[in-house]
């Protein structure tokens, strides 16, 4: 079990959790559109990170961002592991495009 696994796990256990105690409780309480907004102001900060070319605030900030996707991805029921069958499936596509790398329903 990889890092990753780990974290995906304390995220699931924590879910239910006090809010008052666990920030994974307390913003899985505010919804998913919250969550989901989480990811998009973590995701443009490391984006700001990358331009600025700070080595150190974009692996903060790249750490923030895996973390959020990981509630929001709980929260929707999308497991780290469908999310690399899709990678590994995405190996085996030459020539990757737009249509190639959408997820099959
Ligand atoms: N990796 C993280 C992690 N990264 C960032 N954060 C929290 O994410 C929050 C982001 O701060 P922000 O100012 O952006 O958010 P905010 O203060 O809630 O403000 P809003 O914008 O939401 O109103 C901070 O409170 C950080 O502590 C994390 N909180 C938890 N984890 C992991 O999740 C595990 C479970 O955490 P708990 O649920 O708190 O037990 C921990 O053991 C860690 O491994």
């Amino acid at each position: 079990m990889d890092m990753l696994d780990r974290l995906e796990q304390v995220i699931r256990d924590r879910r239910q959790g006090d809010p008052a105690t666990s920030y994974v409780a307390k913003l899985t309480a505010r919804g998913r559109a919250k969550i989901a907004q989480k990811v998009g102001e973590e995701a443009t900060e490391t984006v700001i990170a990358a331009i600025r070319d700070d080595r150190a605030e974009l692996t903060g900030e790249a750490a923030d961002l895996i973390f959020h996707l990981l509630v929001l991805l709980a929260d929707a029921g999308v497991t780290l592991d469908e999310v690399r069958a899709e990678l590994a499936r995405r190996e085996g596509v030459s020539g990757i495009d737009e249509k190639a790398a959408r997820p099959r329903a």
